[in-house]
């Protein structure tokens, strides 16, 4: 922990866009993900209130741009493929492939039930699907409302970062307010609409976990960790009452490296437990485990699937998407 006030990661803060934002003082300000391997502790929520007022008021206009944001390419060199988002083409389209394994019998291993509301689809993602959703968001990345650098404290850059790169698909998660908005107030570029392949693929996997209900998923966070790229324990509760109170998953896709996940009862990190997450692998929590602690404690060097990269070129690090529901 370095500096309270600069920098700070609040997702969930367990109220809701529709209700006030309330200051509760037992609720400890949560633990900051860092990419350098700093853990950086939030603001208070009053004081985190101070510097975003005008994104609450403003949540669901086009902001100003105070700055905008350079691209950020998770695949650096020069992709195979030249064609943009609004033209790639799925040969063979997402969960063809993963329907085809499953009628030969190869198919993904049965759902590990980690804990009650929280289940483990080892593997699910076949590779040729872990390449397209790369490359989906690689395009999606680099285009209007693409990857950022979120920061904490202030909207004109000199705060403190978040060293992963965010993206969000549907809805911008706002970090300042804890927030949903239509727009990323930071630039004013409105999030890329979730691709009508990723909606089937967590339709399917929350079907074959078999114990949670479905979900129309109008938010996507994509996460890009570096090799040193950390989440601080958080809930997700910024999802509406509705979602939370029945128990809607979120839907998890891990590609790349590796990571350690934190999840537990509290934020105490030293009670967490922690699951290896894998390139393919999908984590779905909902139900009892809705509201599960949970993080990323640490990424894997040169633990992705070598053919994901030779047919990506995806940077050194970890892309992960979490689905959710308002
Ligand atoms: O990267 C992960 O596995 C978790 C991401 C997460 O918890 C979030 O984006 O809210
Ligand atoms: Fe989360």
């Amino acid at each position: 922990m370095k500096n309270e006030k600069s920098a700070m990661y609040r997702r969930g803060r367990g109220w809701s866009p529709s209700t006030p934002l309330p200051f509760n003082p037992s609720q400890p300000a949560r633990v900051a993900a860092t990419g350098d391997g700093d853990i950086a502790c939030g603001a208070s929520e009053q004081e985190g209130r101070k510097t975003c007022s005008s994104v609450d008021d403003d949540k669901n206009m086009k902001m100003p741009q105070p700055h905008s944001h350079d691209p950020f390419d998770i695949c650096p060199r020069p992709s195979p493929s030249k064609q943009t988002a609004a033209t790639v083409v799925l040969k063979p389209p997402l969960l063809v492939t993963n329907r085809e394994r499953r009628k030969q019998g190869g198919g993904p291993s049965p759902p590990q039930v980690v804990r009650p509301g929280m289940i483990l689809l080892k593997s699910y993602i076949s590779l040729s699907d872990q390449v397209s959703i790369v490359k989906i968001c690689r395009e999606l990345g680099m285009g209007s409302g693409g990857f950022y650098q979120p920061g904490y404290g202030d909207v004109d850059g000199e705060g403190a970062k978040l060293h992963l790169k965010m993206m969000c698909l549907g809805r911008h998660w706002d970090p300042l307010s804890s927030q949903y908005t239509d727009y990323r107030p930071s630039d004013g570029d409105k999030p890329p609409q979730i691709p009508p392949d990723f909606h089937r693929l967590v339709r399917d996997a929350i079907a074959q976990a078999q114990t949670l209900p479905p979900i129309k998923p109008d938010i996507c966070i994509v996460n890009f960790y570096s090799q040193s790229g950390r989440l601080g324990l958080h809930q997700d509760k910024d999802e509406s009452q509705e979602s939370l109170r029945q128990g809607l998953p979120v839907v998890s896709f891990s590609i790349g490296d590796s990571a350690n996940f934190l999840y537990g009862d509290s934020r105490d990190v030293d009670k967490a437990q922690t699951l290896e997450l894998q390139s393919g692998d999908v984590l779905i929590f909902g139900g009892k485990s809705r509201n599960v602690f949970h993080g990323v404690s640490a990424i894997h060097p040169r633990t992705a699937p070598i053919p994901l990269l030779q047919q990506t070129n995806l940077r050194p690090g970890r892309l992960n998407l979490t689905f959710r529901q308002f």
